[in-house]
């Protein structure tokens, strides 16, 4: 498993978290010595529970918070000391849209452009609502705009002014399922424009889905940081689904020493195991089985997805995750489902 980098930027870069700390007035210790890049051109998912540290983390990279200690850099720009050149690299999605409730979405968006020093580009404006589904409401106030049209509108004015790096705090919390795959695509289309993006989410199917890297933060430390496929390949439990012939009430004490669940109703058995070595102890299972005259009529297997995998991690101590390459099994909540 690959430690949060703490060397210097990488070369391909774009933003560089060091050695970064925050604690809140009043003591609270909200992040704990971050280090982290972000690769120019990839979408970055960063997972966490609740109060993990997330939107503090984000705030800090775009410039809203202060670090207790450390630095970040976007594109080489010191986020505290060069803050308007780091600041206009970053386009940022919040997860509410507060003012501007009069205005209308092609005022909004225009204005939040002038906001960065850029000078207007009506053309650019246009082709950001027309790739959202807003250029026909326009001209409409914002406070007529349904919900999921608001959020269209907070992704226009983070794109306005042409950012290098995309950040979308919990982009599918509270939307319907039509804008959040709308929303996927967008953000497809931007990473193949050369966008940065970085998402945080609780949804691990949309990190699943969209992510060339993860990072895991759990009470304010970096737990993780790997690219997806690796992380599932290293950390993936495998399981054998075997539906018997019969049912069977307990498992006989023969069979004590394997890693096996059986369903309630005693018609399914599970085996999971390392999907990692080279000897996955499923011969010898059979074997076992069958002298136990236990038979199966179906066999089948499956990887454990990345839900699993996280949910594993962020229940664990960090300690526990160096120690430990691979997370306990979640075979009863399989085979009961
Ligand atoms: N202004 C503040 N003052 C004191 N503590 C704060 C402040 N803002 C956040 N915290 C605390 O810092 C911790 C991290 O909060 P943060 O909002 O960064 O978490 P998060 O991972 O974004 O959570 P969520 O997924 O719930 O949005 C939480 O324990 C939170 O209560």
């Amino acid at each position: 498993m690959t430690p949060p980098s703490q060397a210097a930027p990488t070369g391909d870069a774009i933003v560089s978290v060091r050695n970064l700390s925050k604690t809140y007035a009043g003591g609270f210790q909200a992040l704990r010595n971050i280090n982290l890049d972000i690769h120019r051109g990839e979408i970055f998912a960063l997972l966490g529970p609740n109060g993990a540290g997330k939107t503090t983390l984000i705030s800090i990279i775009c410039g809203m918070a202060n670090a207790s200690e450390g630095s970040v850099t976007a594109d080489g720009h010191d986020t505290v000391r060069d803050y308007r050149a780091a600041r206009s690299l970053i386009g940022l999605v919040p997860q509410e849209l507060h003012t501007d409730s009069f205005e209308t979405v092609w005022a909004t968006v225009n204005f939040s452009r002038g906001l960065f020093g850029k000078a207007p580009d009506p053309a650019y404006i246009e082709k950001v609502l027309k790739d959202l589904s807003l250029w026909d409401k326009k001209d409409t106030k914002i406070m007529a705009l349904s919900g999921g049209m608001k959020r269209r509108v907070l992704i226009a004015k983070a794109l306005s002014h042409e950012p290098k790096v995309l950040f979308l705090d919990e982009p599918s919390a509270g939307v319907d399922v039509e804008l959040r795959h709308d929303m996927w695509r967008m953000v497809r289309k931007l990473r193949e424009a050369g966008t940065t993006i970085i998402l945080t989410t609780h949804y691990i199917e949309e990190a699943e889905d969209m992510a060339d890297r993860i990072g895991v933060i759990r009470k304010g430390e970096l737990i993780l940081v790997q690219d997806k496929h690796t992380l599932m390949r290293q950390l993936g439990q495998k399981q054998l689904v075997l539906t018997l012939q019969q049912p069977v009430t307990n498992l006989p004490a023969s069979l004590a020493g394997w890693s096996l669940a059986l369903s309630a109703d005693g018609q399914i058995l599970t085996y999971t195991f390392d999907a990692q070595k080279d000897d996955t102890g499923i011969a010898q299972l059979l074997a076992a089985l069958s002298a136990e005259d236990i038979h199966f009529k179906d066999l089948q297997s499956s990887e454990s997805s990345l839900e699993d995998i996280f949910v594993s991690l962020v229940h664990e101590t960090k300690a526990d995750v160096a120690k430990e390459k691979h997370p306990e099994p979640h075979t009863d909540r399989r085979v009961t489902a």
